[in-house]
């Protein structure tokens, strides 16, 4: 194994590197035609529960692409079974719960994850890849729990959140209960991920940024807050990304995090102006990697520079790579950002 490259830990931390280190949301998946054949086989699920193949997955974009990290293949969605909530993850719909939660005793019913016993799947998946196989660092991670229970009220994908919104705003008791359910479920999760051998934890609260930034000051930022005041105890970097929410960019950067995850509706250059004093990770919008060449050229360099002029960036996209994403794309943007970056 070549020597391990740790450039991107030290930019989560804030520190100078020698050139922008890069890894993108939803590497491992369905742009890369070794998965979609392996999906004519097997489930997410499927796949998530078989350590040597799922680090089989996690480990495809990093040799493809030579990307600065590893991002742990499964879903958001993983964990829920452990807490008693009934997901499929349909094909072209996405994350399907067929009994929504309505009310406060749905929500009591809830348990709590024992990841040993419950996923042990996943940190045995993290300890094959860590130990052995990676010479890059492992990105863990989990939903939050605005995104979850947005699933897991809506029962699956939504546009508006409407009902999610309706419970948060008509019942502050069942909303609390619920988001503290799951935030102890992220926390404990998140621990196992780091003590199993993840090496950063991204949250991804989605869909947070519908909300505007009074209902996140009072729903969402302590269950937050929280999260990330316990997860600093693992001392490893610690990363929040949303799409939609660059009006939540001012919030977050209270928030005990190390990096925030811009989606591509906000700059850089915008959100160090705003002081946001955070390592910055992003930004392109995926649907640049479907355009010209030059065009993504243009794009990357404008990106770069402005992270340069930042305490430390790494380069991703704006939210996940899409089916549509070429592969060869994906590689060529890599060298290019190693190579135009460099100090
Ligand atoms: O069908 C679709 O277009 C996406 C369906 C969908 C899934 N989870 C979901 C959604 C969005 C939604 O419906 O709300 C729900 C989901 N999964 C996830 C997020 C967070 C986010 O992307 O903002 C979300 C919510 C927001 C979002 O999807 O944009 C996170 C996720 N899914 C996944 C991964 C792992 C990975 O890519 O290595 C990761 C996390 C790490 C990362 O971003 O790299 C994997 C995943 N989940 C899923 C799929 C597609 C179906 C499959 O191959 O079986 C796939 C594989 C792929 O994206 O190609 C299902």
């Amino acid at each position: 194994m070549t020597k391990f490259n740790d450039t991107i830990l030290k930019a989560f931390r804030g520190e100078e590197t020698d050139y922008t280190p890069v890894w993108y949301m939803r590497q491992a998946g369905r742009s890369q035609k070794e998965y979609r054949e392996l999906k004519k086989k097997y489930s997410l699920f499927e796949i998530t529960h078989q350590p040597e193949l799922c680090a089989y997955v996690t480990r495809l974009p990093v040799e493809m692409y030579n990307v600065d990290a590893a991002v742990l293949y499964k879903d958001i969605m993983s964990p829920l079974p452990a807490i008693g909530v009934d997901v499929d993850i349909k094909s072209g719909i996405g994350p399907v719960i067929d009994n929504p939660i309505v009310s406060l005793r749905d929500i009591e019913k809830l348990g709590t994850i024992d990841p040993e016993s419950d996923v042990p799947y996943v940190l045995d998946t993290i300890r094959l890849l860590t130990k052995e196989q990676l010479n890059v660092p492992l990105i863990g991670f989990s939903g939050a729990p605005f995104t979850i229970a947005s699933y897991m009220i809506e029962g699956g994908p939504s546009k508006n959140y409407h009902k999610t919104k309706a419970l948060m705003y008509s019942d502050r008791k069942a909303w609390f209960a619920l988001m503290d359910k799951l935030a102890d479920m992220t926390i404990t999760y998140a621990k196992a991920q780091v003590n199993a051998g993840a090496q950063a934890i991204q949250i991804f609260d989605s869909w947070v940024g519908a909300l505007n930034v009074t209902d996140y000051r009072t729903y969402i930022k302590p269950v937050m807050n929280r999260i990330f005041s316990e997860l600093r105890e693992t001392n490893v970097p610690l990363i929040i990304f949303g799409v939609g929410a660059s009006h939540l960019i001012t919030e977050w950067n209270d928030l005990p995090v190390d990096v925030i995850g811009l989606d591509w509706r906000m700059s850089i250059k915008e959100a160090r102006d705003l002081d946001v004093t955070k390592a910055l990770q992003g930004n392109l919008d995926p649907a640049f990697m479907l355009a010209d060449w030059e065009v993504v050229e243009e794009k990357a360099k404008q990106i770069i520079d402005e992270g340069k002029a930042h305490p430390s960036h790494i380069f991703n996209l704006g939210h996940g790579v899409t089916p549509e994403i070429s592969p060869d794309r994906l590689k060529k943007l890599t060298t290019f950002i190693h190579e135009y970056s460099r100090r």
